[in-house]
Formats: structure tokens, C-alpha cells, sequence
């Protein structure tokens, strides 16, 4: 398992190896000890599975006491993942980055606790799977919109479908004034 660093400090590109044949392919997706050797020593405790249609536009959501790492694949399709830095003792505090993870390409994106996350879906549908270090709390969410200028996070253009929470939230500097 090959491990690159992602833009922000902390948020990590590991790269499993894909043994592909005129069957099709094998990858391990996820050994504790792999994530162990590259530092990660958040307990991962809930698998999700999102799946969206192209234009789909999932965040800006973190949670505020239990904040969640996440471990990002792409089953099926292609997202553009954006993470934010939400940590206020970290010196990238309101910075964001992009990393296009896609089917075709094995790579698996860490985000450790303290990252808001969204996503744009690129491909006609993308199924997501996570892994998360602490439980979801609906209580406990938070979100800022996608688009805070503040933050001038640059989206691909194309016809975005939101949820109504997500079109609605406030922006970033309201949620960390
Ligand atoms: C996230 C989550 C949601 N739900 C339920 C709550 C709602 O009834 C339904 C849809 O939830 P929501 O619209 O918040 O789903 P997303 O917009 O995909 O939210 C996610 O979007 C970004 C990209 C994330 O990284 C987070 O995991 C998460 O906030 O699933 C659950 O039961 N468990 C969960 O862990």
C-alpha cells in the first residue's frame, strides 16, 4: 500500500495495489495495520455507502464534539472530494483542497477529525463508500455552504443538485466567527 500526502497536512492518499486479470481485478481495500504504519491510529467504526447522480453536491458537513475522520473510496463513478480544515488550532485553519478520486484510479482519500467534507459527483452516478472514526450523530452535525466565498473553493461547473439543508446553510464564517 502506497501512501502520498494529500494537499492539507494531515489528510493522506493511500494507494492500494489492484491485481487485475481477464477476470477483472482484486483489491484489498482496508488493513488496520496499513493505516497503523502511516500514523492513523483513529479506531474506524462505521462503514457508509452514498451513492448520487452527476451533478450531486453533498457538504460542506463536519460534527462538532465528534468530529469524524473519514476514509473515502470510489466504488463506481468519479467525485470531485473537497475537504476543508476546520480545525482552529490548525495554521491551515479555513484552507480547502480538491482530490478527484474515481473507480479507475485506486486510491483512497484520509481525512482525519477536524476536516468538513463534500463532494460533487462527475460521472453519471458515483457510489462513495467511507469509513468513519466515530459514530454519526445528527445532533452533532454541522454544516457551511459549499460556496462560502471566504473560502473561494473552485467547483467544476456543471448543474448542481443539493439537498435542501445543504442549499439553505449558512456560510463558513458565520458557523466559525
Ligand atoms: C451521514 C449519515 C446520514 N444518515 C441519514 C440521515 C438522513 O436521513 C439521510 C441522508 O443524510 P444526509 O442528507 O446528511 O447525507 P449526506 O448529505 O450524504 O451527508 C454526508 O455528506 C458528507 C459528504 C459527509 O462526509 C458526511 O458523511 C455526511 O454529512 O441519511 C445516517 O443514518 N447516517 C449517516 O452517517
Amino acid at each position: 500500500m502506497n501512501v502520498i500526502a494529500a494537499p492539507l497536512a494531515d489528510s493522506l492518499i493511500f494507494e492500494p495495489e489492484r491485481f487485475g486479470d481477464q477476470r477483472g481485478f482484486f483489491q484489498e481495500n482496508f488493513r488496520v495495520a496499513d493505516y497503523r504504519l502511516a500514523g492513523i491510529e483513529d479506531e474506524l467504526v462505521q462503514d457508509n455507502w452514498s451513492r448520487s447522480v452527476k451533478g450531486v453536491l453533498r457538504g460542506m458537513h463536519f460534527q462538532h464534539q465528534a468530529p469524524q475522520g473519514k476514509l473515502i473510496s470510489v466504488m463506481r463513478g468519479k467525485i470531485y472530494d473537497v475537504a476543508v480544515d476546520v480545525r482552529r488550532h490548525s495554521a491551515n485553519f479555513g484552507r480547502w483542497q480538491a482530490v478527484v478520486l474515481s473507480e479507475h484510479k485506486p486510491q483512497q482519500l484520509w481525512l482525519p477529525p477536524g476536516f468538513a467534507h463534500g463532494f460533487l459527483v462527475l460521472s453519471d452516478v458515483a457510489d462513495v463508500i467511507y469509513k468513519t472514526s466515530h459514530y454519526y450523530n445528527q445532533a452533532d452535525e454541522g454544516a457551511f455552504s459549499c460556496f462560502s466565498a471566504e473560502l473561494g473553493i473552485s467547483w467544476p461547473d456543471l448543474p448542481y443538485i443539493q439537498s435542501a439543508k445543504d442549499s439553505a446553510a449558512a456560510d463558513f464564517h458565520e458557523i466559525f466567527a
